[in-house]
Parts: C-alpha cells; sequence; structure tokens
C-alpha cells in the first residue's frame, strides 16, 4: 500500500470525529498535498536544487578564495558593522562578492573553521551533482562523515601548526580546540595526537600494505622436459639452403618477434618456370597480429565486464567508483524479510514471500537518509549498487605480458621457395604417376606445415587421391604428411607436408591478439594457431569439455599449461577456480603458488593440487554435491545457467542469507586420466561422466588429459559427453580414431602440432608454447599478491565406505556440533540458514553440520527448501544423544 494511500484515507477515517466537516475544503487539502508531493519528487525540481548548490559552490569557492586576499581590508568593516548595515547599508568591501561574500567567509573562516572552509564547497558541489544527475553519485552520508572529521582536524591542524599567525587558519573551533588540547595533553601531545588522526586517517583511506618483505617462496622444480629445442625444427633442417633475404623488415625487434610469431613468413612470389604447365600460388592469410609496445607491460585486463552489466539506473557513477571501494561490497547489503524459520519472529512474518525481489529502479534522486527511512517502513530495499564479486580483491592486478616470451620469435623463420617448390612439384609428379592430373595447386604455409591444395581435374575420383597418401609421402620423404579429401566446404583436396624450419607460436603473441584481448567469452582459451595463422580461440565454457590426448612428450602438458595461463589472463581470481588433479605430481605443482587465488580444494586438506588417487575420488564427487548445489540455488533463482544466476545475484536480487552466493567458474584439469583409471576405474569415471553431462549449466567445466587414448580409458560414456576433443601426436590410428573418431593425429609431427575436433569440424593447429618459467612467472606474480585467507572451499563429501560400520563419534564431529545441536533444538527448526547466521558460519560448514546432525538422529533428512524436521525435542534428550556419542 502507497504513503499515499495511507495518507489519503486518514481524513476520511476520521472524518465523523470533526465537528463540521467541509468536503470542499478536504479535497482542496488533499490536492495540496498531492501537488507538494509532485512536486518535490518532481525531476525539474531536483535539477533546480542541483544547479543552486552548484552555483553556492562556486560562490562560496570565489568569495573565500578573494577572502584569502581582502581579508585584512574587509576584516575590520565586517568587525566594526552590524549584520543589518551590512546587508542594506552602503559599507563598501574589497571582496569580489561584495558585502556578503566578505561576511559570509568571515563567517566561515574566522568564526567557524577556518581554511577548511573550502570543505564547504565540496559539500555543495557534491549535492550539487548528485541532484543534478538523479542519483547518488556521490554519497552523501560518507562525505558528512569525512567532513566533520576534516573539519575538526584541518581546523585543529592550522590552528596548532599557525599559532599566532593573525590569518584566521583554523578558525574559531580550531582555535578552541587547539587551545583545549594543548592544556590537556600539552602541545607534545597535541602534535602526537594529530599525527596519529592524520595517519590514521589515511590508512583508513588507502589501506597501505605494510609488508614484512617474506622470504620468497621456492618455486617447485621445473618440469623435467625432452631436452628442449624449441627452434629447433623436428625435420632435418641441414639440406636447405636459406634465402639470403627476406621480405620481412620489422620495425623493431618487438615487432620482428611478433611478425616471427605469427609465424608466417614472406616469400616472394615464385617465378614461373617455363616448363610448368601448373602455377602455384602461395596463399597467404596472416593473422593481424597486435605489435606490443614496449611499454606495455600492463595487460588490458578483460573487456568483458566481469559480471553481467547492471540494470542502466544502477550503474555507480564516475565518481562514486572511488567511494565505491569503501562501501561494503559484500552481498551483505542486500536487504530482506527475515526469513520464516528465524526463531522467536521479532519482524512479521511473510510467509510464501517470493525469493527475488526485483528493487525498484529508482528514477529520481534519492537522498540516503530518505532510503535508511524506507528501509525501515517498506518492504526489501535492495541498495541499488551492483555487487561487485571482485571487489574482495579489488587491488588484484592482472598477469602482464611481460611476464611471457617470445620464443626466438624475433628471429625470423625463413620459409625456403626452392622447399615449397620442390614439394609441389613432387605432389604433382607422384599424382601424375597415378594418372592423377591436377587443374590447380596452391600452398599456405603455417606455422608447422604447409597445406597444398590441389583441385583435381575434372573426373578424377577422390578416394584415389586418398589412398595414395602413403605413396605421396613416400615420395615427398617427409614425415605427417596429412590428406584431407575434400577440404571440408571448399571443394579442393588438402596435402599437408610439414615444414622444414618450424616456427613457434608463442602464447604471449595469441594472448597480445585483438582476438583475444577484446574477447568477450565467459572462459577464452588460446590454443594455438591455425593452418593459415589465424589465431584459435575459443570458449571452453561453450566447448563445453575438453579432453585432451597425446602419446608422451608431444605437447600435452605445455597444453595444459598454455589453456590455464590464457584463463589466468583474463580471469579475475572470483570469477575462476581450478581445480587440479595431477597424479604424475610435477606437472601442475607450479600452480600450487596460486592457491589462494585461482585454486579449490576440499575443506581440510592441506594441497590444493590433488595427486591422490583416493583424494581425487572425493574431489570429484565433492564437485558432484558442488553441482547439485548449484542448480538447487539456479532453481530457486528461477534462473537456467550461471550467466543469468551471477546477473541475478550481482544486481543483488537474490539473498544471500538464503544461501546465494556468486558462483565462480570451476574448471577441473586431470592430466593423467589413464592413471586415474587404471587405479580406480569406475569410482573415477562415473563422477568424471555425471560433471561432463550436467554440470555445464553450473559453469563446472572439465579438461582431461591422457597419454593413454585407449578404449578402456576413454570409455563411450566419457568420449558421449565430450564433444570437444584434441589431440596432439598419438602412436597409432586406433588411438586417433578413439579420440577424434578419425585417423590422422598418427600423422602429427608432435612438439604441439594437434588436431581440434570442435563443432563437427576438424582443424590442425600448432598449439601455442608456454614454458615452465613463463608460467613460473605468472604463478609467482599472482601468487605474490594479496590472496583470499585459504583457497576455494568445495563442499565435503563423506565416503559412504569410510563412515560404513561405525558412527562418528563426537571427537570426529565438526567442533561446533554441539553448538548447532542445541540451537536447532532450542528454536525447533531444523534451517541451515538459521545455523548460518546464528553461528555465523559459511553455507558449507552449515550444511555440513546439518548433516552431521542427521546422522546423529537430531534432525530429519533434508526436505528441499524446507527446513528439517527436528526429531529431539528438549534439551535433556539432547543432552542423552551427546552423552551417547561421547
Ligand atoms: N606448442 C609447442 N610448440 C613448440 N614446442 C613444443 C610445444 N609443445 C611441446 N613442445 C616441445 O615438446 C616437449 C614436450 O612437451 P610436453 O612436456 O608438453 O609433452 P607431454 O605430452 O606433456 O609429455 P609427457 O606426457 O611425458 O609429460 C617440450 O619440452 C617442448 O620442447
Amino acid at each position: 500500500m502507497s504513503k499515499n494511500k495511507l495518507k489519503n484515507e486518514k481524513p476520511e477515517s476520521k472524518k465523523p470525529k470533526a465537528p463540521t466537516p467541509n468536503p470542499d475544503v478536504l479535497k482542496k487539502d488533499k490536492e495540496a498535498e498531492v501537488k507538494v508531493k509532485e512536486l518535490v519528487k518532481d525531476e525539474r525540481t531536483h535539477k533546480v536544487m542541483g544547479v543552486f548548490f552548484l552555483l553556492l559552490s562556486v560562490y562560496c569557492f570565489i568569495a573565500f578564495t578573494s577572502y584569502l586576499f581582502t581579508w585584512e581590508d574587509d576584516q575590520d568593516k565586517v568587525f566594526r558593522y552590524t549584520t543589518r548595515e551590512l546587508l542594506i547599508g552602503d559599507v563598501k568591501v574589497d571582496n569580489l562578492l561584495g558585502r556578503l561574500g566578505a561576511y559570509v567567509s568571515h563567517n566561515f573562516f574566522y568564526n567557524g573553521v577556518g581554511i577548511a572552509a573550502y570543505l564547504f564547497c565540496y559539500f555543495f558541489f557534491i549535492i550539487g551533482v548528485n541532484f543534478i544527475v538523479g542519483r547518488r553519485v556521490f554519497r552523501v552520508w560518507r562525505n558528512i562523515k569525512y567532513m566533520i572529521f576534516g573539519l575538526l582536524f584541518i581546523s585543529m591542524a592550522m590552528a596548532f601548526v599557525t599559532n599566532g599567525a593573525d590569518f584566521p587558519w583554523g578558525g574559531a573551533l580550531g582555535n578552541a580546540l587547539d587551545k583545549w588540547t594543548s592544556g590537556f595533553i600539552g602541545k607534545t601531545g597535541t602534535a602526537l595526537l594529530l599525527l596519529v588522526a592524520g595517519f590514521s586517517w589515511l590508512i583508513w583511506k588507502f589501506n597501505f600494505d605494510f609488508k614484512w618483505p617474506e622470504k620468497k617462496v621456492k618455486p617447485p622444480k621445473p618440469v623435467p622436459v625432452a631436452p628442449a629445442a624449441p627452434a629447433t625444427p623436428a625435420v632435418a633442417a641441414t639440406a636447405v639452403p636459406t634465402p639470403a633475404a627476406t621480405a620481412a623488415t620489422p620495425e623493431t625487434a618487438r615487432g620482428n618477434a611478433l611478425k616471427g610469431d605469427s609465424g608466417v613468413v614472406v616469400i616472394p612470389p615464385h617465378e614461373e618456370d617455363p616448363e610448368e604447365e601448373i602455377p602455384m600460388t602461395l596463399i597467404e592469410k596472416d593473422e593481424e597480429v597486435t605489435i606490443i609496445p614496449a611499454a606495455h607491460a600492463a595487460y588490458v585486463p578483460p573487456v568483458t565486464a566481469p559480471v553481467p552489466p547492471p540494470v542502466a539506473s544502477s550503474e555507480p557513477g564516475p565518481g562514486e567508483e572511488e567511494e565505491e571501494e569503501e562501501e561494503d561490497p559484500g552481498p551483505l547489503l542486500y536487504v530482506e524479510d527475515v526469513e520464516e524459520e528465524l526463531p522467536p519472529p521479532p519482524p512479521p512474518k511473510k510467509k510464501n514471500q517470493p525469493e527475488e525481489v526485483a528493487f525498484e529502479i529508482k528514477e529520481t534522486f534519492k537522498d540516503e537518509e530518505d532510503e535508511v527511512e524506507e528501509l525501515a517502513t517498506v518492504r526489501p530495499v535492495v541498495s541499488a549498487d551492483p555487487y561487485d564479486p571482485s571487489l574482495d580483491l579489488r587491488d588484484y592486478r592482472y598477469p602482464g605480458l611481460d611476464l611471457l616470451e617470445n620464443h626466438n620469435a624475433d628471429k625470423v623463420v625463413v620459409q625456403d621457395t626452392g622447399e615449397l617448390e620442390k614439394n609441389k612439384n613432387q605432389i604433382i609428379d607422384t599424382l601424375k604417376n597415378y594418372d592423377i592430373s591436377i587443374q590447380k595447386i596452391s600452398a599456405t604455409v603455417g606455422p608447422t606445415v604447409t597445406l597444398y591444395e590441389i583441385v583435381p581435374a575434372a573426373g578424377v575420383r577422390i578416394s584415389r587421391i586418398k589412398n595414395l597418401e602413403d605413396d605421396i609421402a613416400l615420395s615427398l620423404s617427409a614425415l605427417g604428411i596429412r590428406i584431407i579429401a575434400p577440404i571440408p566446404g571448399k571443394g579442393t583436396i588438402g596435402i599437408e607436408v610439414p615444414n622444414v624450419k618450424k616456427s613457434i607460436v608463442s602464447l604471449k603473441a595469441l594472448l597480445a591478439s585483438e582476438k583475444f584481448q577484446n574477447s568477450t567469452m565467459d572462459l577464452p582459451i588460446a590454443i594455438g594457431k591455425k593452418i593459415d595463422n589465424e589465431n584459435f580461440i575459443a570458449d571452453l565454457a561453450k566447448m563445453p569439455h575438453l579432453l585432451m590426448a597425446g602419446a608422451t612428450g608431444q605437447g600435452k602438458s605445455v597444453g595444459i599449461n598454455t589453456l590455464l595461463v590464457s584463463l589466468l589472463y583474463k580471469k579475475h581470481p572470483s570469477q575462476l577456480k581450478f581445480v587440479l588433479v595431477d597424479p604424475k605430481k610435477v606437472e601442475l605443482s607450479l600452480y600450487k603458488l596460486i592457491e589462494k587465488h585461482f585454486l579449490a580444494k576440499l575443506p581440510g586438506e592441506e594441497d590444493a593440487i590433488i595427486t591422490d588417487t583416493k583424494k581425487v575420488i572425493h574431489t570429484l564427487n565433492a564437485l558432484c554435491i558442488e553441482m547439485d548445489l548449484r542448480y538447487d540455488l539456479l532453481k530457486e533463482a528461477g534462473t537456467r545457467n550461471i550467466r543469468e544466476y551471477n546477473a541475478k545475484f550481482t544486481q543483488r536480487r537474490l539473498n544471500p542469507q538464503k544461501g546465494h552466493r556468486f558462483l565462480p567458474f570451476i574448471v577441473l584439469v586431470v592430466d593423467e586420466f589413464a592413471d586415474l583409471i587404471m587405479t580406480a576405474g569406475k569410482e573415477v569415471e562415473m563422477p568424471i561422466a555425471r560433471l561432463a553431462q550436467l554440470a555445464r549449466a553450473v559453469g563446472i567445466h572439465l579438461i582431461i588429459a591422457t597419454q593413454r587414448p585407449s578404449v578402456n580409458i576413454i570409455t563411450g560414456t566419457i568420449k558421449a559427453n565430450f564433444p570437444a576433443r584434441v589431440a596432439f601426436k598419438v602412436s597409432s590410428k586406433i588411438d586417433s580414431r578413439t579420440i577424434l573418431d578419425i585417423g590422422g593425429a598418427e600423422q602429427l609431427i608432435g612438439q604441439g602440432d594437434m588436431l581440434v575436433s570442435f563443432n563437427g569440424e576438424l582443424v590442425r593447429l600448432q598449439c601455442a608454447f608456454v614454458d615452465t618459467p613463463e608460467v613460473e612467472s605468472v604463478a609467482e606474480f599472482i601468487g605474490n599478491q594479496k590472496g583470499y585467507p585459504d583457497a576455494f572451499l568445495l563442499p565435503e563429501y563423506v565416503d559412504d565406505k569410510d563412515s560404513d560400520g561405525r558412527e562418528l563419534s563426537l571427537a570426529d564431529r565438526d567442533p561446533l556440533f554441539e553448538e548447532a545441536a542445541q540451537v536447532i533444538v532450542q528454536t525447533q527448526q531444523g534451517s541451515t540458514s538459521l545455523l548460518q547466521r546464528r553461528m555465523k558460519l559459511g553455507y558449507n560448514r552449515a550444511g555440513r553440520l546439518m548433516d552431521q546432525l542427521e546422522s546423529a538422529g537430531i534432525v530429519g533428512p533434508n526436505m528441499g527448501s524446507k527446513a528439517r524436521d527436528v526429531l529431539v525435542k528438549t534439551e535433556s534428550e539432547l543432552q542423552e544423544i551427546l552423552n551417547d556419542l561421547l
């Protein structure tokens, strides 16, 4: 019911008591009241007020500044004449703003607060801006607090410092404060007091980090890798002469580097051989590369808003940003009526109150006091500012690209035109030997392989060329020939021939590319470069899971690092958590440094990186629980996926007291899946399959890698749920079929050469390269920053087998078990959120306690959104149960 209505009804209810009610008069009153209200609410009134306050601010500023120069002359006059004379007399003053200016300034400075009077100009200014803009660009109440502090501090400090000066630096207030304090605690005491107050304010405002230099965390030893020779081509590079000049002349070394990174070498068009009937075109499709300026160190953080955009009218204004920092960003700003299960209900209960309360979009400016009033009287009101999950680590800095290497990209790899020509001739000759003539041949030079595209002469059957794969490979005497017949959507036949000189695709170049920097994907991963040098950047959230296979030493670990590092470059710790499973124990150990920023782990675990199979089972099951919990949250919020849910949460339309929270994406990375399946079989397969089937909508994504892509490892269930698959070189065609459903991966040449099957397409890529020391420096950079107090905690999973046959003794339970039991029995409400509120617990711990209470027979089973039944009715009954547990 609106306030208006209430007020309008009032006179009617009093009507019979009124001596001679005159309906006309009443009506007029009513109308007048409504009109005044409307006028006060009218946007134009606010604008007029805004202009007034802005001008007042400017007026005071000019008057005060003029006073600084004219006070000596004017002071005497202001003293001598009465206010009346100053107002209507013809006293001449020097202040730029006349007698009023002199009078006002004198009172602000001399009788007031001295130089601190300028704070009033600022205050009038912010009020004016708020009125004009029509919303709270500046927080009034906070500014009033700062102002009061500022007036006291500045006036007193000025009076103290300029003691005895003619100019009223501290004003009457400052002098009085100074006098009293100096008398009370002496001059030195006053000085100390001022220093303490000044520093306290600075610390409060800027929250300096007084860190004692910590002992440097020793990063784990680099992963032993195959003899590193990133720049060394896999295929013998001896016989090929290097042409003297290259057409590429980048301006700077860095430019050079990137040019090299792009992997394309500019090859002058080949002169036509008179004997050749079929000319070859060289296709160059160099991806535009962003040149990293020398001082680019600061990586441009994601363009995408970390959270979905807030509603237009509640967006913070430019001036609010800094203000915002001080504000508790937490969702506790959410105000809603107390839940049903709250013990003795102090506020009136609202049964069946809708879960989410859409908050009003306030179109007109409301002063904070008004809001406070409204909070007290009206139904849930939500802070207008969207919740920003990243504010917990607001000083977090994204890693810069300077932490990554170019990997010899500054050495321009020269592609030998002779090699291209030779290969072309050999392809044509080989085909000719089998009576296959071709119309046209073109070449695209990629970082690792060159794609020769052939248009066969009319009437040639494609399958014939496909069958000649081995013969062509033999005649080209090269490993890793792959024939694509036909190239999907092109009507040509592709023959991929490895380059004698390969170029490394550095992850740095990929991350610097516009495509990555401007990506608006949820989980952008820079995988590598296509054969035509186009950057391949995909959204893991859309994939939605990734299966990776490759024989040992072919680039899997580098591939995983590439994916992880790409995500680290784009995501804030509040938006993403990794669950890292590393049975080999060494591959992912580097990421330990970012535990408090990006890792998730089981409660009570010491290491966030899981190496033990048993713990892997627990963790996978915990992830399944997290998934179920997230689904419950999504359901309660009436949303379909994590995006919608988080958007609603950040708009403060979901109540954290009901367990709602901002959901970070969770990426599970398993480095050696085969090992797990061998040791744990179904126990690992089932939760993985469940997660793969269901977890995408709730933001849980999997990256599973294996050395052995055999059918007993990558089972049908697993495969069916991993539509995106990556194969590095595998040892047999069968393995290739297992992973990609098609041969070809056995033909790859290793060192990051890969096939990606995604969206029904099979793409050959050169995986981006990032070396262990680079990963280390990125992890160190992040790890050295302030993180959360602990890793992100997954829900606890209690293995039935562990607890089978024995009840948990009290000692095995949560230390708060007894207290929780008492709360539940006293209030007779089996509600997890009640425990959360009463005992100030996190959602997970309260849930765990509730489970323990259930197993002790104190509460009944979970009943979805309803509170559980409390099975123990009296405290003495509870005491008996607790004694039994001892
Ligand atoms: N994308 C790449 N670009 C260039 N070289 C690469 C790339 N990926 C891997 N290499 C080279 O191959 C070597 C082996 O790679 P990596 O350690 O990733 O293999 P792996 O498949 O993980 O092996 P394992 O299974 O034994 O751990 C690296 O040390 C590196 O020299």
